[in-house]
């Protein structure tokens, strides 16, 4: 059991910093999804952890030892990569034992084992050719896993394989990884996969952590617009609003109509910032009332557990709902109004980028 500890590391390439004083702890038994655009950084962090370079400052550490400079055998770590790289002129059988180092009688029973758990009994006798993309994954994985790695590094293992096998290896992955003690870092760039899968989830924007919390903390309380706009199918909508209190309470503006968005703390106006609400917490009905933004429905996309609609707001903002596939929907070109609760409104400041308010999104009004 080792905790993995990442102090203040930075990496440069030219003019490019992929990693810009990054500090990160992972614990034993504990996956973090590392998750960011692509070209933000993450295969750079794992490849320092790994060995395969170092970082120009700052520190690795698995369990309280530094790391830097040692050889990446010597690290006490598993890996496994999106494109499998598996030995192709050795079977399954042997690949898997590649990560071992033990011989005779011991070898036989843990790729056994590894490989009972991971369901590739039935094609350890084959070369990497004869494997379907998702046995090679798999075989990666038991590979990666066979010797109990301290860490376990895993680069957005599940990209090459289906949407089928990638839905039931989102549903398998966290009960097997946590079956062992290694502090997991699994890159991704898939946001559903990171909240599928972590117990945290590191978000990595241009070489920096911009946010590490759990999946929920990060869905509900994105620390930025940008990270509010990582996490989300449809992705939030936003509208550019200057929000006044009143009496205790923020309203805004928002396409012509008033919207109350919550509780104030003080009674300061906040300066110009976006509004962001969540296609899902938005409500479409075709009768006006209180507080509702009229709008008008532009195109309307069934997508199976909900419908997407576009909408035209009065100033001409588009923004999309989901609806429950029972909802009432209208039809394209419909004219309709458009509510949200108060308490489903998140706040970021225009110049910061920033979310306002500490609590879940703001306090209820
Ligand atoms: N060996 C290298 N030499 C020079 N530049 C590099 C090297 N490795 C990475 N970079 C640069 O560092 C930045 C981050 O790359 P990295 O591969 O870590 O991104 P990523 O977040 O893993 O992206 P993706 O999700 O697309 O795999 C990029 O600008 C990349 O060009």
């Amino acid at each position: 059991m080792a905790r993995l500890e990442i102090n203040s590391v930075s990496k440069a390439f030219g003019a490019a910093r992929p990693a810009d004083g990054l500090s990160l702890a992972v614990e034993p038994g504990e996956i973090v999804a590392v998750f960011g655009p692509s070209g933000s950084g993450k295969t750079v962090l794992l490849r320092m952890i790994a060995g395969m370079f170092e970082p120009d400052d700052g520190d690795i550490l698995i369990g309280g030892r530094s790391v830097v400079g040692a050889p990446p055998e010597r690290r006490g770590i598993g890996m496994a990569f999106q494109n499998f790289a598996l030995f192709p002129h050795m079977t399954a059988r042997d690949n898997i034992a590649s990560g071992l180092r033990a011989s005779g009688n011991e070898v036989a029973r843990r790729v056994a084992a590894i490989s009972k758990l991971l369901k590739i009994e039935h094609v350890l006798g084959h070369a990497p050719r004869e494997l379907s993309n998702g046995q090679k994954q798999r075989t990666a994985l038991a590979r990666a896993l066979i010797g109990n790695p301290d860490v376990l590094l895993l680069d957005d293992p599940l990209r090459n394989v289906d949407a089928k096998l990638r839905y039931e290896m989102r549903l398998e992955l966290p009960n097997l990884l946590r079956r062992g003690t290694a502090a997991v870092l699994y890159v991704t760039q898939d946001y559903r996969e990171a909240m599928a899968i972590a117990d945290r989830i590191a978000v990595l924007i241009d070489g920096r952590l911009a946010q590490v919390a759990t999946p929920a903390d990060i869905y509900a309380q994105p620390a930025s617009v940008a990270i509010a706009r990582l996490f989300g199918d449809p992705t939030i909508n936003l509208a550019e609003v200057s929000p006044v209190a009143e009496h205790g309470m923020l309203s805004a503006e928002v396409a012509g109509a008033r919207m109350r968005l919550a509780a104030a703390d003080g009674t300061a106006s906040l300066g110009s910032c976006w509004l962001g609400v969540r296609p899902e917490d938005l409500a479409v009905s075709s009768a006006s009332s209180d507080g509702a933004i009229p709008a008008r429905i532009l195109a309307i996309t069934p997508m199976h557990e909900k419908a997407v609609l576009l909408l035209r707001l009065a100033d001409g903002t588009e923004w999309l709902a989901a609806l429950p596939p029972d909802a009432p929907q209208g039809a394209a070109d419909d004219g309709v109004f458009v509510r949200f609760a108060s308490d489903a409104a998140m706040l970021f400041d225009r110049a910061t980028g920033l979310r306002i308010g500490a609590s879940p999104r703001l306090k209820a009004a």
